[in-house]
């Protein structure tokens, strides 16, 4: 299982430290928030520069945004691996081929009300699927573990279809319920608040792979 530590939980007044303290974990999952597309406002490209600067690992950068095509470009960063932009906000198609064209790998996530029937036009342009297991906006939330059925589903047709997209989810992954997520084929989760209110957060990193 690859772990992706989502930093919105961490002490942002000493970033630095916090990220040495994940250095154990594949990649690290940047929350892009607007205030519009989820009801929260988190930190925007310069934030996210600076965190590329001090961090060797790849970053997976969740754009919960409503225009994707004006914020992506500001995310390209050398070590931006995956762009993840929401089927739920404007221009997907648009977005899908600017991410290319910016030679990052392509996200598309889905909130917990959205039917992976609404994706299929797409996945063969994606190399990661989002399946959001709480709604997007906030960390420390309860994991919804009927979002199983999703990947279950994707797992399915990412077999029928030949595509090779990655199947991460994101909410409430802590040791309780990353068992859940592996037996359903999960191949990357995010943790938020399980890592980084984790005494150790590398024993937190540990547990969950
Ligand atoms: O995208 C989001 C929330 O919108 C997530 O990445 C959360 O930030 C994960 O936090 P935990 O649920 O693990 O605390
Ligand atoms: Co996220």
């Amino acid at each position: 299982m690859l772990i992706a530590p989502s930093i919105l939980t961490a002490n942002f007044a000493r970033l630095e430290e916090e990220l040495i303290k994940i250095e154990s974990a594949d990649k690290i999952h940047l929350d892009v928030m607007d205030g519009h597309f989820v009801p929260n406002i988190s930190f925007g490209p310069h934030i996210s520069r600076s965190i590329s600067k001090v961090s060797k690992l790849p970053l997976d950068i969740h754009l919960m945004v409503t225009d994707p095509l004006f914020w992506i470009d500001q995310f390209v960063f050398p070590n931006t691996e995956y762009l993840t932009i929401h089927i739920e906000a404007n221009h997907t198609e648009e977005s899908i081929k600017k991410i290319k064209q910016a030679n990052v790998k392509v996200g598309l996530s889905l909130k917990p009300k959205t039917k992976v029937y609404d994706i299929i036009p797409y996945l063969k342009d994606c190399d990661l699927v989002l399946v959001m297991t709480v709604e997007p906006g906030f960390g420390g939330q309860s994991f919804m573990e009927d979002m199983m059925d999703k990947v279950v589903e994707l797992v399915k047709i990412r077999k029928e279809k030949k595509l090779d997209f990655l199947i991460e989810v994101d909410g409430g992954i802590s040791d309780k319920t990353i068992d859940i997520c592996k037996k359903s084929g999960v191949d990357m989760a995010v943790a938020g608040s399980y890592v980084f209110n984790h005494k150790d957060p590398k024993d937190a990193i540990n547990s969950l792979k």
